[in-house]
């Protein structure tokens, strides 16, 4: 839908509707190709502005009409027409002009943006390329560097970043179809010659194929086994290589292969589930759109590792005000330091003051009492969270939300030793927390939905991926992670290297395989969780019983590495070897080989050959059938959730969709027979065994993964 009127007499005034975003649906490119057409053919009219109603020019092509079947007048011809006209068309930019809606307003005359307008052809980050002439235009327009950066990251660029870069022709801080119709007023009848981008020369850069294959390694590099961003490289080159037409050609072929493949489906099933873990529902059927947040304008850190640091450091540049609690004044001390630098840091790389006075430090608890809200990030220990908790409802004041950053400890345990339980959440953070996305928000079966409802909204505050999800070990991220791990230790004892194994998952897509991950994230981590849940005990170092605890197999490989003192980076080696601590280039190290021989042989295990097809298998299915679990158990409310999760936090590859996604595209009907074909060769194994919902999904003829939640919702009514 399109309105159209006519302004100042001689102005054509397009305004796309389609909210919320003003998306290019079928109806608004029919209302456009109208509306142009009327303007045009309406001798009064001299020139035409384009705008976008509610203060957003246009979020691009409707992604959710994206499909084999898609009806209405398409892109390109709509937006030459628009480039080929004869009276002068201007874009009105107001909120958001991304993907498509840059693209039109590329394809008109003139562009004025408002100040605080966003610009970007984010199309790479859904699998897809500018393909209504932007990879054309663009580099046209701005050069082949700087759209090259554009068009391989999809980052949006500020009004004043695009004025410099060329993208518009002015910046207003006032109204801007004010602006942009006194504009179209001024050029009215002027010459159109030098105005239509398609008709650029594409600036040449020096050194082109070395330019080229520079971006091209980048990004190769950077988003591993992803498809569109070599797609869009290669478009570019078409731009700075070919004529127009053959360029536009060039970028219509390679849409073609992007457009249905299993990539585009992933990363735009992504962007919907980012969306949809908003709107959180716990079992009470009380959520997102029934709960109001308490309003957090002061909150409280406790304990200041690494972990509370980077809590400190998210809260101020949210701009909230912080108490910053550490007991022990050399680590306080030391703190504030780290604390301040992050700041200093990042505050430069934005070209703003950075917001050390908003941050008070102190080593007595009871600075946290009149704050709105309190994040508990002390050391692992249940007894010292127990304590650091009843201080806590002696000190606040009433009606402060009490949020434990745990990663497996019982939230609901910590909330038994308050006097108020349903003002107790968890808020898990993942390491960096002032950079790192996620944010697992955990309820007990006695957290309030306002309590909730406070933390996913500072979550939000703070620009995380905030996934409300249930009570439980590990809660869903750690959780899925046991039986992945578990599954490549045992891959080790059966003949695997961690190099094998790293290299299945990172050619799969992960930025970093399991075992170089665990080196960075230090080992000593996992071995404390096996320590508290009664696996990780020092037995006889040889034998049967070594490898089996409570009954089921076990790998002690893990534990008896952390015994030598090898934590990872950290001390220097771990999994790998490196130069010296601290260090970050893994080596290939031959003392774990040996080890690994001689534990082999002090078991009687005889090393097999072991392919990528079966690490992938084993660590995925493993990891996935536990996400069915979770499923099953209503800890995670539906499929996007467990996705977001590890898309976000874990190095889950976006272009794969998260693993439950994944296991849609795979087959359900695969991943239970070849879960069932491995549980049968490891019976002992439980993790492998496939879960009833998995079965289920089977027999129900294996529904896409957005109509789960229907079976599950059964399920749990017939519990
Ligand atoms: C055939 C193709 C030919 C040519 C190539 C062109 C391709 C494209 O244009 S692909 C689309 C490129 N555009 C984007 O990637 C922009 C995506 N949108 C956003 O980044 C943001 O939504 C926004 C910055 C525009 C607004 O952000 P915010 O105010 O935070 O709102 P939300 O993100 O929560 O979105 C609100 C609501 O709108 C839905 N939505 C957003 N963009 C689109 C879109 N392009 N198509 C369809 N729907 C869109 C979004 O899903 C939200 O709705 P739900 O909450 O119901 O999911």
């Amino acid at each position: 839908m399109a309105q159209y009127t006519r302004v100042s007499g001689i102005v054509g005034l397009i305004t796309l509707q389609n909210p919320p975003v003003n998306a290019l649906s079928a109806a608004v490119r029919q209302g456009i190709v109208d509306k142009v057409e009327t303007a045009l053919s309406d001798p009064k009219v001299k020139s035409v502005v384009i705008c976008g109603q509610n203060g957003i020019f246009c979020g691009g092509a409707d992604i959710k009409e994206f499909g084999p079947k898609m009806s209405g007048p398409p892109l390109i011809p709509m937006i030459h027409a628009i480039e080929a006209a004869n009276k002068p068309v201007v874009a009105a930019i107001e909120g958001s002009a991304l993907g498509g809606g840059l693209e039109l307003a590329l394809g008109c005359h003139y562009r004025i943006a408002h100040s605080k307008a966003r610009l970007g052809l984010p199309e790479v980050t859904l699998g897809l390329l500018p393909a209504a002439g932007g990879s054309q235009r663009l580099p046209r327009l701005i050069g082949v560097p700087a759209a090259l950066d554009l068009i391989t990251t999809g980052r949006h660029v500020t009004a004043a970043e695009a004025l410099q870069l060329g993208i518009v022709d002015q910046v207003t801080d006032n109204n801007t179809v004010d602006a942009a119709v006194k504009f179209a007023l001024s050029v009215a009848g002027q010459s159109l010659d030098a105005r239509r981008i398609s008709t650029y020369p594409c600036p040449q850069p020096s050194h082109l194929d070395a330019l080229f294959e520079e971006v091209m390694q980048k990004v190769r590099q950077s988003a591993r086994g992803a498809m569109a961003p070599v797609a869009c490289v290669q478009a570019v080159r078409a731009a700075a290589t070919l004529p127009y037409t053959q360029g536009l050609e060039r970028e219509k072929e390679l849409m073609a292969t992007l457009f249905t493949s299993g990539q585009a489906r992933a990363l735009q099933y992504i962007f919907f589930a980012q969306r949809a873990v908003g709107r959180w529902r716990m079992p009470s059927g009380a959520g997102w759109d029934t709960s109001k947040h308490r309003p957090v304008n002061k909150a409280a850190v406790i304990g200041l590792g690494t972990m509370g640091q980077g809590i400190t450091v998210a809260l101020a540049q949210t701009g909230l005000s912080v108490v910053a609690i550490e007991t022990q004044e050399k680590q306080l001390m030391k703190a504030k330091q780290a604390v301040s630098s992050t700041l200093e840091r990042g505050a430069k790389r934005r070209g703003v003051a950075p917001p050390l006075d908003r941050i008070s430090y102190s080593q007595n608890i009871q600075a946290v009492a009149d704050v709105d809200l309190v994040i508990e990030a002390v050391f692992e220990d249940m007894g010292l969270k127990m304590e650091v908790f009843q201080q806590l409802s002696a000190v606040c004041k009433p009606g402060t939300v009490l949020c434990t950053n745990t990663s497996a400890l019982d939230m609901d345990q910590l909330a038994s030793e308050t006097p108020n339980p349903e003002l107790v959440v968890g808020m898990h953070f993942f390491s960096p927390a002032h950079v790192m996305k996620l944010l697992e928000v955990v309820y007990g079966p006695r957290s309030s939905p306002q309590a909730v409802a406070t933390a996913m909204q500072l979550g939000k505050k703070m620009g995380k991926a905030s996934v409300v999800v249930g009570n439980c070990r590990g809660f869903v991220g750690n959780r899925m992670l046991m039986p992945y791990s578990e599954q490549a230790f045992f891959l080790l004892e059966e003949g695997a290297t961690p190099e094998l194994v790293d290299r299945a998952l990172e050619e799969f897509g992960f930025s970093m395989g399991l075992f170089r991950m665990s080196d960075l994230a230090g080992l000593d981590v996992g071995w404390r969780v096996r320590k508290s849940a009664g696996l990780a005990e020092p037995r006889e170092a040889s034998g049967q019983s070594a490898r089996i605890r409570k009954g089921y197999r076990y790998s002690p490989i893990a534990d008896l590495i952390c015994e030598q003192g090898r934590f990872g980076q950290k001390t220097g080696s771990g999994w790998y070897q490196y130069d010296k601590p601290g260090s970050r280039v893994a080596r290939s190290d031959p003392w774990l080989h040996s080890f690994l021989e001689q534990y082999r042989a002090r078991h009687g295990l005889v090393a097999r050959s072991i392919d990528h097809q079966e690490v992938l298998e084993r660590c995925l299915y493993a990891m996935i059938n536990e996400g069915f679990r979770i499923l099953e158990d209503g800890i995670a409310a539906g499929p996007e959730d467990i996705d977001v999760i590890y898309v976000f936090g874990y190095g889950w590859p976006r272009h794969r969709g998260g693993p439950m996604f994944y296991a849609s595209m795979v087959g359900l009907a695969k991943v239970l027979e070849r879960l069932e074909h491995y549980h049968q060769a490891h019976p002992d194994v439980p993790y492998l065994q496939p879960c009833s919902l998995l079965k289920r999904l089977v027999a129900s003829g294996s529904p896409p993964v957005h109509r789960w939640r229907e079976v599950i919702k059964k399920l749990h009514s017939q519990l």
